[in-house]
């Protein structure tokens, strides 16, 4: 049995349908319903579903051999967990963003973001002294209301920034969704997650 903790949220989709098309059969309970845990017997595999910022707690403390989740999460969290494919779903980048005439008088400007762990090592290698705002949603409302200076957020569409009247800045990173994978279920479960990761090899190495 596999146990492959999956994210709700925008991937979810995305990562049934990868599943789908790898050869999987996976019953529609699965998009369905609201257990957080599906079985299914007939694929030796257990779902367990988490919020995405939490998939890699999952895997790396085992009670997943491996799951889904995005790189900027992974930049963040800093797993002990297998980075062992790029799924190359989800995509969108981390980027810096502000007001198009926003300047940055304080001695620590102020950026405001969900992902503080990144943000501090990015000005920190630019040579940057900021102030961290740890924030967890609606990131594009902190320049406008005078609480930042700048935002570290992501941007797929680039319409949040639009549509509030803030510019990107910088461009952090790329991002897109990878399987992760515990190391221990690695090396006990190696056959099991070697199939499973060839299936969706072959599945990504077509697109
Ligand atoms: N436009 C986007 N905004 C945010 N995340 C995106 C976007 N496009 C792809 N992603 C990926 O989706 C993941 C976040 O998914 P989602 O927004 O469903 O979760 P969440 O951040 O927990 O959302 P919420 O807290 O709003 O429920 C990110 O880790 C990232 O890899
Ligand atoms: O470039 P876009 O296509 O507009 O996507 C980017 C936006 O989507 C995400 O927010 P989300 O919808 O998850 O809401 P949140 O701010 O509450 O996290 C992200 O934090 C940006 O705000």
């Amino acid at each position: 049995m596999l146990t492959v903790a999956m994210p709700k949220g925008r991937i979810f989709e995305e990562a049934v349908e990868l599943l789908r098309r790898a050869g999987y059969r996976l019953p529609p309970e699965l998009d369905e319903s609201r257990k957080l845990i599906i079985d299914v017997p007939e694929e030796k595999m257990r779902f367990i579903l988490a919020k995405p910022m939490d998939v890699s707690t999952y895997v790396e403390h085992g009670v997943a051999d491996v799951g889904i989740a995005g790189k900027d999460v992974m930049l963040e969290e800093e797993r002990d967990v297998y980075e062992i494919l790029d799924l190359k779903i989800s995509p969108c980048h981390l980027a810096v963003a502000g007001l198009p005439d926003g300047k940055m008088n304080r001695i620590a400007p102020r950026v405001a973001t969900k992902y503080p762990n990144i943000a501090s090592s990015y000005f920190r290698e630019k040579g940057e002294q900021v102030e961290i705002i740890h924030l967890n949603g609606s990131i594009e409302l902190a320049p406008l209301v005078g609480l930042a200076d700048r935002i570290v957020d992501i941007v797929s569409t680039g319409r949040t920034l639009k549509e509030n009247g803030l510019v990107e800045l910088e461009k952090i990173v790329e991002v897109t969704s990878r399987l992760i994978v515990n190391p221990v279920s690695y090396r006990m479960k190696a056959a099991p997650i070697h199939e499973f990761v060839e299936r969706l090899s072959v599945i990504i190495g077509e697109e």
